[in-house]
């Protein structure tokens, strides 16, 4: 990027409260130059392209009713207004669409259709048939990182592949496979993806502001999703020169998983907060013991003792710190085997929708990781999730509630408090307390949720407007039945 843009970029973004910056060690970054507090919108972003990933209009992304392109028969609206909005770019991508081979067609992945989207858009702003600004071109999208020279070769060749792919959509297109190839990199370390309000994946979108903004593992900011804008709230208080984080990865994970995880996809040593201070916490009020240990580690076997296992190489044993009893590597190896297996063949019944058969497998998953891990584990809290969802499919609301109510705990531990997950998961218990005719219960998850999300998600959003609803329906309704009560006294 010359001089010039790099100049346009910071106007543009002074007038957000932002300034570019930049860190020997993470290259450029947003600094915030006023305060913010927790549920501030600091700026908010159209893609410079996006593409679903799922049955949704491509214009708002919304899953109502949608009708197909009539020429592609690829692309689908919920309206003429989405249509219309979507024109100028995708005249040009359903005449490319329309030549291809049903074969050829199949082989179109969302990611190949973001980048033959990507050069259509330049080819577009190029000729001057859309406008172009000191946010949405090409230009900001090239000072990406790509970190071209730490991608490994078979990476390379698949993206030479997705390359040549491209060039074959765009065939009157002049394509040059090394830029391409180039931009498939930057898509893996700088594309979004595109969540409704409850966090379900619809599609991918670059975003090229965003993009410089980095990862923290406990971030000051949330990004969420009003269609396919991206809006970046801050969840903390942000005083001036400080610089804003977003987490890049699902945060539920022990420090040494989260860093090979941002290493992988990501090429760098993550050194913020959380990964830098070795966690020393609380369980059962009266153990301390390390973050990891909690959330990943084995249990104790001799009751009533809570304490954590520590791996004693030189004897092939686990150790509990608190009482000193062992478990033997082998048998602790034994049961995980049995649970991936028994994980692994639940998953499947999931997929083939066979919840009955799933519910059972998960439960005895659940069983045997009661046994070997502590109940505040994160595997344990993926199969009470798993479990939860299963029982929503076949309506079985209070098994479901039982098991969503069990996972806030979890929650609560491996999430910051102000988490779009947390707020998400009380959401659910009070959608289930209020199935249940349980008002009072379903009003105070609802006040949970909602103390969470109007700081994530803000309050404006069909989604928050639903929710408040429900907040006033359960409020009335308890109030009902504690004047009812009153009178039976
Ligand atoms: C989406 S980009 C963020 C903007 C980027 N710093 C830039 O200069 O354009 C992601 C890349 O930024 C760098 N990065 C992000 N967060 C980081 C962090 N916490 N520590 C070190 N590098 C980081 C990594 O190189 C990562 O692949």
């Amino acid at each position: 990027m010359n001089g010039l843009e790099d100049a346009d970029l910071q106007y543009f973004l002074s007038s957000y409260g932002l300034i570019l910056s930049s860190f020997p060690e993470k290259g450029r970054g947003l600094v915030s130059t006023r305060d913010f507090s927790p549920g501030d919108i600091i700026i908010s972003q159209d893609p410079y392209v996006c593409a679903p990933s799922t049955s949704c209009c491509d214009g708002c992304f919304s899953r109502g009713k949608l009708k197909m392109c009539t020429s592609c028969q690829m692309t689908q609206y919920c309206g003429s207004t989405c249509q219309k909005s979507q024109w100028k770019l995708h005249r040009l991508e359903c005449q490319a669409l329309i030549g291809l081979s049903e074969d050829r067609k199949k082989m179109l992945t969302p990611t190949v259709r973001l980048m033959a989207r990507l050069l259509l858009k330049k080819k577009l702003q190029d000729d001057n048939t859309i406008p172009t600004t000191s946010d949405d071109n090409y230009d900001v999208l090239l000072a990406l990182v790509s970190h071209m020279a730490d991608i490994d070769e078979n990476k390379l060749v698949l993206y030479a592949q997705m390359a040549n792919l491209v060039k074959l959509v765009l065939p009157l297109m002049e394509i040059n496979i090394k830029e391409v190839i180039e931009n498939f990199s930057k898509m893996a370390c700088n594309a979004h993806t595109i969540c409704d309000s409850e966090l379900m994946p619809l599609g991918t979108g670059i975003y090229p502001v965003i993009s410089i903004i980095n990862h923290s593992c406990l971030p000051n900011c949330v990004l969420v999703f009003e269609g396919r804008k991206a809006v970046l709230r801050a969840v903390k208080h942000i005083t001036r020169g400080t610089e804003v984080s977003i987490t890049y990865i699902e945060t539920a994970l022990t420090t040494t998983e989260r860093k090979k995880l941002l290493k992988e996809q990501y090429f760098f040593d993550c050194t913020c907060h959380c990964c830098n201070t070795p966690h020393t916490v609380f369980l059962k009020g009266a153990l301390e013991d390390n973050q990891d240990i909690i959330l990943n580690g084995y249990r104790c076997k001799a009751k009533p003792c809570h304490g954590v296992l520590h791996h004693d190489s030189a004897n092939n044993i686990y150790r509990c710190k608190v009482c000193g009893s062992t478990r033997e590597k082998h048998s602790i190896d034994q049961i995980n085997s049995k649970i991936k297996l028994l994980s692994e063949r639940a998953s499947r019944c999931v997929s083939s929708k066979d919840y009955l058969e799933a519910k059972d497998l998960y439960k005895i998953v659940e069983h045997l990781q009661l046994k070997i891990y502590n109940p505040l584990s994160i595997c344990l809290m993926k199969t009470q999730e798993d479990i939860m969802k299963i029982l929503i499919a076949l309506n079985d609301w209070e098994g479901a509630l039982i098991y969503c109510r069990l996972t806030i705990p979890i929650y609560q531990r491996v999430y910051p408090a102000i988490h779009p997950l947390v707020g998400l998961q009380y959401y659910t218990c009070g959608k289930l307390e209020w199935l249940l005719r349980q008002a009072g219960e379903a009003l105070q998850s609802y006040t949970k949720a909602i103390d969470i999300l109007r700081i994530t998600h803000g309050t404006t959003t069909p989604f928050m407007r639903e929710l408040l609803l429900k907040i006033e329906e359960a409020n009335a309704d308890a109030r009902l039945l504690q004047r009812k009560t009153a009178l039976l006294q």
